[in-house]
């Protein structure tokens, strides 16, 4: 279904029961909802699992740039006000953490939890920001995409034929709809109100990660009280390399902590 939020509609998949607990996901820069493919056919089917794609991103309208974190979690609760979803677990990757931590930073009523995977309150620096989008505005994403799968995947699943999917969803993105949200990144700082955020939330990091460490999303963990899990043998997406174990962790988690 395609859901508008201010100037641009987007594409969400809205999967489950209706009237079971809610848990909406955030992709990461440079993939699509698909990301989260393999661990939504590992998560329980009593849970009503939202996707979309971030503006700029997948099936999603491209519009003009700069984004700002502040603009992409007015998407979100977009999306949730449209839905009619409240007490929402909020699972996001990377770029797709930031989103979350702002969707309960400004709607806490709106926030039953967070799972915060691979994802800091603030990733990288107005520098390494401004150096990708120089990088990409001379030759396009597939002149930088071997640095970032290297630090998307372990070497080993790397070296196998599933990363070619990955490599092509990469490459395929709306290159304006990258730089977005590269700018989106460079400007974004969350620091401070991550340390307000109360509700339960976990932090989880593939051990491999070169984009988010783990012990940069462990810092983060730390600032919002969030227990924090590494995923052995993973990079920057372990629930596209590891979706058992996350949806072990998530599972458990919505069990335990998060939903009653
Ligand atoms: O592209 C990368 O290096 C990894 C990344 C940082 C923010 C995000 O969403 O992905």
């Amino acid at each position: 279904m395609m859901i508008r939020s201010g100037d641009a509609v987007l594409h969400v998949r809205d999967e489950g029961p209706r009237g079971s607990p809610v848990v909406l996901f955030a992709n990461s820069l440079g993939t699509d909802l698909r990301v989260f493919d393999a661990l939504f056919a590992r998560l329980p089917r009593d849970l009503r699992v939202v996707r979309y794609d971030k503006r700029g991103h997948g099936l999603s309208d491209l519009t003009p740039g700069p984004y700002t974190i502040d603009m992409l979690s007015d998407d979100a609760i977009a999306i949730c006000e449209a839905l009619d979803l409240r007490d929402v677990t909020f699972v996001g990757l990377s770029i797709g953490g930031l989103i979350a931590q702002s969707f309960a930073i400004k709607r806490p009523d709106l926030t039953r939890a967070l799972v915060l995977m691979d994802t800091a309150a603030k990733i990288g620096t107005a520098e390494t920001w401004g150096e990708r989008i120089a990088a990409l505005s001379g030759g396009g994403i597939a002149s930088i995409s071997d640095s970032i799968l290297s630090r998307w995947f372990a070497p080993a699943f790397l070296a196998g034929p599933e990363a070619s999917q990955w490599r092509n969803m990469l490459e395929r993105t709306p290159l304006e709809g990258y730089i977005a949200c590269c700018e989106a990144l460079a400007a974004a700082d969350l620091t401070d109100g991550c340390a307000r955020i109360n509700c339960p939330a976990i932090a989880i990091a593939g051990a491999l990660d070169g984009a988010t460490p783990p012990a940069l999303v462990a810092e983060t963990a730390r600032l919002c009280n969030a227990a924090f899990h590494v995923i052995e043998d993973a990079g920057h997406l372990p629930c596209v390399e590891k979706p058992d174990a996350v949806a072990a962790l998530i599972t458990d988690f919505l069990k335990k902590g998060s939903h009653d």
